[in-house]
Order: structure tokens, then sequence, then C-alpha cells
């Protein structure tokens, strides 16, 4: 038996249980930034902007029909399109599973390094428990919904999808078994730039060295740790300090127009530290103050105009929600 089969078991479709029957919701599913520059495929965290929505509705009949309303020409046979890959996991384990339609309407851009394939497998997954009567756990969401992850980039990893899911900032120590620990973290401002290319996880992926040298690994790991200690003390000096990357970012950063600059503005502009949006090209920023975020904000800005290349920023905070499920019985 394979290593993550382990945890199967096939759940009874209980809608009662959820307080009456539910015909469909509409979630609101947020971007999420992986890595958290020292953190590959460990840490991920949750923002407020941007996010997805997605209508989720049972069918009369079996079934998975998914439409997009959002023009990113994504495919939508449920093999193919990540929110049917994380669903078609999920309805393994439910006896006589009933039918979905789901309509997409995606707002956080594909290849952007903003979790979009997550917040399309995190988003359905939550829905569809919703309307199943909440028959399985987070952790087995998160379980069903890197299938989606995948699809997208050929591996499971759950640093966009736990946290999505989740809410907050999210450790994980290990996807199989599934071991998730949400952190704590003091008040913080992230800003986001987003060079309008794109760069798919799949690409980013391989082209990075399969082996680490030992002193990289010691920094690196010295680094994960005080990131971690420095979110659960409040200590933002130790989180600045922390933001730190020898193993993944000097090969990265090179798909990326204006990195350099951009993160060197940033911190004299007063942010704590920060890098690359999970697999890029998004470049996120953490900073104390608003203020201080809006100021990175310009600076970013200005790196982009003048390499003239199209982008987008986002001034925004950590969610602590994750997908948020509205009823919709209309
Ligand atoms: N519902 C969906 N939403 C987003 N991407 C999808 C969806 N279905 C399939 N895909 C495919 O997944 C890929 C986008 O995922 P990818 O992981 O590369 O980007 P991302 O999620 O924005 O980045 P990151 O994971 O680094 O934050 C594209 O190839 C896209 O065609
Ligand atoms: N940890 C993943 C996140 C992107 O999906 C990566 O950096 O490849």
């Amino acid at each position: 038996m394979k290593e993550e089969q382990l945890d199967k078991k096939i759940a009874s479709f209980a809608p009662l249980a959820a307080g009456g029957i539910s015909k469909g919701v509409k979630v609101f599913a947020p971007a999420t930034v992986a890595n958290l520059v020292c953190g590959f495929d460990v840490l991920g965290m949750a923002l407020h902007r941007p996010q997805d929505l997605m209508s989720v509705r049972l069918r009369d009949e079996p079934g998975i029909v998914i439409q997009h309303t959002d023009g990113y020409q994504l495919p939508v046979e449920p093999e193919k399109n990540v929110a049917g890959a994380a669903l078609l996991a999920m309805l393994e384990e439910v006896k006589e599973p009933p039918g979905f339609d789901i309509t997409i309407d995606k707002r956080i851009k594909p290849g952007s390094g903003l979790g979009s394939s997550a917040a399309s497998s995190a988003g359905v997954v939550v829905a569809a428990n919703h309307l199943l009567g909440n028959i399985f756990s987070n952790e087995d969401l998160v379980r069903f919904a890197m299938n989606g992850e995948k699809v997208a980039s050929g591996v499971k990893h759950a640093d966009n999808i736990a946290p999505a899911i989740y809410g907050g900032i999210t450790l994980i120590r290990s996807i199989f078994p599934l071991d998730i620990v949400q952190l704590s973290a003091p008040p913080l401002y992230v800003t986001v730039v987003h060079p309008q290319i794109e760069v798919r996880t799949s690409d980013a992926r391989q082209i990075l060295r399969k082996e680490v040298k030992l002193k990289d690994a010691i920094r690196q790991w010295g680094n994960i740790a005080g990131l971690v200690a420095g979110f659960m003390k409040n200590d933002y000096s130790l989180i600045g300090r922390s933001l730190e990357d020898v193993i993944i970012e000097p090969v990265r950063s090179m798909l990326i127009p204006g990195f350099d600059e951009v993160k060197k503005n940033s911190k004299e502009a007063g942010a704590l530290g920060g890098g690359i949006s999970g697999s890029g090209p998004s470049i996120f920023m953490l900073s104390r103050e608003e203020s201080t975020a809006q100021q990175v904000e310009y600076v970013m800005t200005e790196v982009y105009v003048k390499l003239g290349i199209d982008f987008k920023t986002y001034v925004t905070t950590i969610s602590y929600d994750g997908v948020k499920v509205l009823e919709d019985n209309e």
C-alpha cells in the first residue's frame, strides 16, 4: 500500500448532519504566500487580498461540471482542472457521491505565485464538504486538495493549501503523514507586487538543484527555526533577520526581472524583509506598520515603471479565516 493511501476512509454523504439540506454555497478562497522565503514547501500564509470566488452546487445527476467566468482559458475537464482533481480525490472516499456544478470566478491570476491553483483546490473541497454535511476534517481536506497541486505542479505540496484551508500561517512539518502546525504571529502588513509575467510552478521547480551543500542547509534551517520563533514570540527583529533564503532564491530570482532592486529598495523603505512569493514571479514584503507597507508599494511601483513591465500591487494583511463559506440556496 502506498504511503498516501494509509489515511483513506469511506464516509457517508450526510447532508442532514449540517442542520438542513444545503443545495449550494459560494466560497471566497484566499491568495497564499508559500515558502515564506526560507521555508520551501513547509511554510505558508493566507492573505486578505486577492481572493477567488467560487460557486459550488449539488447536481441532480452524478458527475462534476466545471465552468469559468474569468476568461483565463483554464481547462474545464475535471481531471485537468485543479478543482476537479481535488474534488475527485474527495469523492473517492464518499459512499454514493452526488454530482457537483462548480463555477469559478478567478481573481488570483494563474502562475502568479499567489496560490491561484491552491485557491481553487482548497475552495472546492471546503465547499463540497459543507454540502456533504462536514463529514471530513480540515486535515482530510488538505489531503484531497493536494491532488490539485499535483495537477498544477507535478508534485503534492501543502504550503499554499494548508494556509488556504486553516487560515493564518501554517507549518507543514510533514505531508506523509500530514502534520500541520498553526502558528501565531504579531500584526504584519504584507505588500505584494505581481509583475505580469507567468512563471509556472512546474518550471520553477525543475530548475532547482537537487542537492544542497551542508553549510547552506545549516544556514537555511537556522532561518526557518528563527522565523517560526520570531512569529511565535512576536519578535519583529528576529522575523526580519530570518527572512533569508540561500538555497531557492539565488536560482529562482533569475526568472524575475527587478527582483534584487525590489528587495533592496523595500528594505531601505523599512520593510522587515521578504522575497519570492511561492514560485514567483510575485514578490512579497512584510512590514510592521501600514505606512511602511505603503512606502514599500511605492518603491516596488518605481522599479516596474522604470523597467516598463506591467504589474499589480496589493497592500494587505494576514487572513486568519481560510476559505469562507456563504450559503447560496437560490
Ligand atoms: N482552477 C485552476 N486554477 C488555477 N490554475 C489551474 C486551475 N486548473 C488548472 N490550473 C493550472 O495550474 C497551473 C497554475 O498553477 P501554478 O502552481 O503554476 O501557479 P500558482 O498557483 O499561481 O503559483 P504558486 O503555487 O507558486 O503560488 C496552470 O498551468 C493552470 O493551467
Ligand atoms: N513550495 C512551492 C510553492 C509553489 O506552489 C514551490 O515553491 O515550488
